[in-house]
């Protein structure tokens, strides 16, 4: 390499370490950087302490507690990264607490690893979290697994015994498409066949731990791989535009011609240059750069630069796992921004294709995705992406997914692109460039859905319509959904049937949504008896749904029968009327409880007035950014 070749770094290793519960996994951890000189002074004196104080005798796993738990920004949680040493090669023990920590790590790039360490206590063979693990290994795309099989001492080191849980553990993971690189046998406890061969079992011949750790490759060099540069930012400098970016993979020379992005624009590298250092001809993955092209075009932030030969794959309709983090459940038509390195792109969820059961692991279709839960989805996009498949331990196809507000809200791996299935209803909805944070500038208050039940007569329509006047006078953009003005339009082909109620409480709902996304404050009137209807609407409009009381006693809804229905219910005329043949569920904890049996409207309204006023007050910094 000539020296002015900007290299770059060897990565550490990362193993991941699981197993079920009690099976050794902490004892494991605190026995191996120990045997492998890798704590501090101090550490290993303290930990002696700590087991004498129990009365124990040298309680290994006492050192994880004592440990610092690195918790990175964002989306990490719950990641315990330790790095060690093993014959000058760099390692780093990953930490999975809990196998949804784990999965989310993983999938959000928190916890990267090619390797795993399944530790298996022999003398209970593989338990409930082993096989779970097994899978979400399987799932996560690790290639290279040990299975240490912990505690040989409680089979006397016995060989056939040992070998019989080998096999055992083996058909376990050969079910689950699995295959073991190595089987090794091992006491964590006294040390046997982790980083010294045990002089306990004479008639095992292959690697302990330390050795099976390095066997298990280095992460791939980047440097070999096809060019990615993803464009960071475009600026001029002295009278010369340079575009700055880190190589994500593969190198860059002088001379050579790169295509920038889905537009496919060649252009020359005239020259590459990097802070504090004389121009370069040549530079690789890792390392951040700026690059003068010929002719001078001006990519935008996003735009891949790579080499004509070895494109990244391109495709509008993305097959994307998804690990969900919001506490509401994904639903097919959801828009998103898919950040992707530096790019930004906007996205829809048009199918969500299987969702994985996280208690027995099985793939089902499914109408949404819930919290912490993990699917494969069909995303697609209003521009062409360009992107590599997810590759576990890399940064390929390593999506995000983000809402209006920026926050993260899923970790989404592009898996490749989506066909089109015969046959498949194919929708493609459009998501708004318009963010929310410039409707509420624009509007000044928030958008939300106040949805009012109650019985016929109890007041619904009194108050939207009271609320709404006040609410309208005092500046705010204001809608009223009532349930006899839907149904002489949009909800004209419903009856009061449960199920076309239900309808008519799903219609209500999407129009809310709509508008509350639109930035307006919406008042739903409908009588909405049933609590899953009105759980229906929840789920539909998401964040901004409160559910607002207006609470009269039947009596006193009957006395004041205002269109006469009750007393035409009373005497048959209609029938499955609200409260006299058919149910009223009444809420259970809703956001505001209006009683409207006595006392005036005035007051009422001026209460719910007020109470929408407040929910939909802008905050201190978003009223200083309008
Ligand atoms: N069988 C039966 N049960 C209840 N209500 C009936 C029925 N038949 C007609 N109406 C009139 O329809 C209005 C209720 O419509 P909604 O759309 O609010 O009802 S629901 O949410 O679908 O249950 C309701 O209006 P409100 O009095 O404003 O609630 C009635 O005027
Ligand atoms: N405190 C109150 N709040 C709301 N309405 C009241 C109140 N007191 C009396 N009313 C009367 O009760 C009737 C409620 O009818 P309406 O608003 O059509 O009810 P709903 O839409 O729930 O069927 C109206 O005639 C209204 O004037």
């Amino acid at each position: 390499m000539s020296q002015n070749v900007i290299s770059s770094q060897d990565a550490a290793t990362p193993i991941v370490i699981v197993g079920h519960v009690d099976h050794g996994k902490s004892t494991l951890i605190g026995r191996l950087l120990h045997d492998t000189d890798n704590l501090q002074e101090g550490k290993v004196a303290q930990i002696i302490e700590s087991s004498k104080k129990r009365g124990l005798k040298i309680e290994w796993s006492f050192l994880l507690d004592s440990l610092q738990i690195e918790r990175d920004q964002g989306v990490t949680v719950d990641s315990t990264r330790i790095p060690f040493l093993l014959g000058g090669r760099e390692f780093v023990i990953v930490d999975a607490p809990g196998h949804r920590q784990f999965l989310r790590n993983m999938i959000t790039g928190a916890a990267d690893a090619e390797a795993a360490v399944l530790v298996v206590d022999a003398a209970e063979g593989a338990r409930e979290q082993t096989r779970r693990h097994a899978m979400l290994l399987h799932l996560i795309g690790i290639r290279h697994v040990i299975v240490l099989l912990n505690k040989v001492d409680l089979l006397d080191f016995d060989q056939k015994k040992i070998e019989a849980v080998e096999q055992s553990v083996s058909e376990l993971l050969g079910k689950l498409d699995l295959e073991a690189a190595l089987f090794v046998p091992a006491s964590a406890r006294d040390g046997d066949n982790i980083a010294s061969r045990s002089e306990r079992m004479p008639w095992y011949d292959g690697p302990t731990l330390t050795e099976a750790l390095a066997q298990v490759p280095s992460p791939a060099s980047r440097a070999n791989l096809p060019l990615r540069l993803p464009v960071q930012d475009v600026y001029r400098f002295n009278d010369k535009r340079y575009v700055a970016g880190r190589i994500e993979r593969g190198r860059v020379r002088v001379g050579d011609t790169v295509i920038i992005g889905t537009q496919k624009t060649p252009a020359r590298i005239a020259s590459i240059e990097s802070w504090h250092t004389a121009p370069q001809v040549a530079a690789v993955a890792g390392q951040s750069i700026a690059v003068t092209l010929e002719p001078d075009v001006i990519p935008d932030r996003g735009d891949l630069l790579h080499l004509r030969e070895e494109p990244p794959v391109e495709a509008s309709r993305i097959r994307t796992r998804l690990f969900w983090l919001r506490q509401e459940p994904l639903r097919v038509g959801e828009s998103f921004k898919l950040r992707l390195a530096t790019a930004e792109h906007a996205v829809t969820v048009t199918s969500i294709d299987s969702v994985l059961n996280l208690d027995d692991l099985t793939e089902q279709p499914g109408e949404e995705v819930p919290a912490e839960g993990f699917a494969e989805i069909t995303l697609s996009a209003s521009e062409n992406v360009q992107f590599d498949p997810f590759v576990p331990g890399t940064a390929d196809g390593r999506g995000v997914l983000v809402d209006r507000q920026q926050r993260i809200v899923g970790g989404a791996p592009l898996i490749g692109p989506a066909a089109i299935a015969a046959g498949e209803k194919v929708i493609h909805p459009s998501a708004s460039t318009v963010t929310l944070q410039d409707r509420e500038r624009i509007k000044g208050h928030r958008g939300a859905v106040f949805w009012l039940t109650g019985l016929s007569g109890a007041g619904k329509s009194t108050l939207a319509r009271g609320a709404e006047a006040a609410l309208f006078a005092a500046g705010l953009d204001v809608t009223v959904l009532d349930g006899d003005t839907l149904r002489t339009g949009l909800c004209k082909d419903l009856g009061f049937s449960e199920v076309d109620r239900t309808e008519n409480v799903r219609r209500a709902a999407e129009v809310a949504r709509i508008l509350r996304d639109a930035g307006q404050v919406v008042l739903v009137a409908l009588i909405s008896p049933l609590q899953s209807d009105r759980a229906l609407a929840r789920q539909i409009i998401g964040e901004g749904f409160e559910e607002v009381f207006v609470d009269a006693d039947l009596s006193t809804c009957e006395q004041r029968d205002p269109k006469g229905l009750y007393a035409a219910a009373r005497s048959g005329k209609i029938s499955g009327f609200t409260g006299i043949d058919a149910p009223y569920e009444a809420p259970q904890a809703p956001a505001l409880h209006l009683k409207t049996a006595s006392g005036s409207a005035e007051n009422v309204i001026k209460t719910l007035a007020s109470f929408v006023k407040d929910a939909t007050a802008l905050s201190g910094a978003a009223r200083a950014r309008s």
